[in-house]
């Protein structure tokens, strides 16, 4: 099987690292092409795939992925519809853009719609999948296979895209972000920022491992933390007194409204 890079970002850099990584791919079955050539030369030197000074060069691979942004699509559009072979799979990542969308502007019926996350870049993105009713399972399968190379493939139903995008797609940003403040919060009280990184990081891994092994409600798990009497009620009272969770609510909101606007 071939595929067919357009456009070579972050997210097609860590998709096509971790395919190669897995060993399951070839790198001569990797076409790519981008709008700015330096990256084909780079994506050339550093994987060994097969760089494309045109996009034609790559309208022959049985998968197509589509790795530019939302706003860039009907510039890829204009460069392919009408060139597509009808058993060939184009596959998407922009947030927003449905696969309806995606079937009229490229005039073709077998698409995949993809929501991957960043940390693909270490193998453990949690990937949103669905696809048009047209693909067999042997062609949904080979477009999961891509992703499952990068970490895990969840099959939602599209409606879901914009929510998912939000808690997943967006939300290593928001995690990131929250790393990033105990450990500044750890520098205020002396420790250096390398060494309260890699605590708070190790703490956050660890707390999403009991989230998912333990079966037990979060709420449970918080009043574990919390002894009576003790240090962890009065951060935890402290954050619900600062609206913690409406704040990431209204956080998820934002996401989903821009994602409603890139439509
Ligand atoms: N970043 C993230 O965490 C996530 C992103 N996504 C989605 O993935 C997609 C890519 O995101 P990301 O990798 O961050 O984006 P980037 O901006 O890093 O990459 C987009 C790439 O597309 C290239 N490009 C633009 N137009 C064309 C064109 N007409 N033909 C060929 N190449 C073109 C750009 O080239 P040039 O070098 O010339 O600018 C650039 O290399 C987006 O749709 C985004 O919604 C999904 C999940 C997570
Ligand atoms: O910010 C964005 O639009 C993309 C989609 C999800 C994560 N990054």
């Amino acid at each position: 099987m071939m595929y067919g890079w357009i456009g070579l970002g972050n997210m097609a850099q860590a998709i096509i690292k971790g395919m190669l990584a897995a060993e399951n791919y070839d790198a001569k079955t990797i076409l790519a092409y981008n709008r700015s050539q330096e990256k084909v030369t780079r994506f050339e030197k550093e994987y060994g795939i097969v760089g494309c000074h045109s996009v034609e060069e790559l309208l022959d691979a049985d998968v197509i992925v589509l790795g530019v942004q939302p706003q860039q699509l009907e510039a890829v559009y204009a460069q392919i519809a009408g060139q597509l072979k009808p058993h060939q799979i184009v596959v998407s990542m922009a947030a927003g853009k449905t696969i309806a969308q995606l079937q009229q502007g490229l005039n073709h019926q077998l698409i995949c719609r993809v929501m991957p996350n960043i940390n693909a870049i270490v193998g453990a993105s949690t990937t949103g999948f669905a696809s048009a009713p047209e693909l067999t399972n042997d062609m949904k399968q080979a477009v999961r296979a891509m992703f499952e190379a990068v970490g895990s493939v969840i099959e939602i139903p599209e409606e879901q895209f914009d929510v998912f995008s939000a808690i997943a797609g967006a939300s290593p940003a928001f995690t990131y972000l929250y790393i990033d403040s105990l450990a500044r919060a750890a520098v205020m009280e002396g420790m250096d920022k390398g060494t309260a990184l890699q605590i708070a990081a190790s703490a956050v891994l660890g707390s999403a491992e009991m989230v998912l092994q333990s079966n037990e409600h979060p709420w449970a798990l918080v009043d574990q933390v919390c002894s009576p009497g003790g240090t962890t009620i009065q951060g935890v009272t402290s954050l619900q007194n600062n609206h913690f969770a409406s704040t990431i609510y209204e956080a998820v909101q934002a996401v989903i409204a821009r994602d409603r606007v890139l439509k």
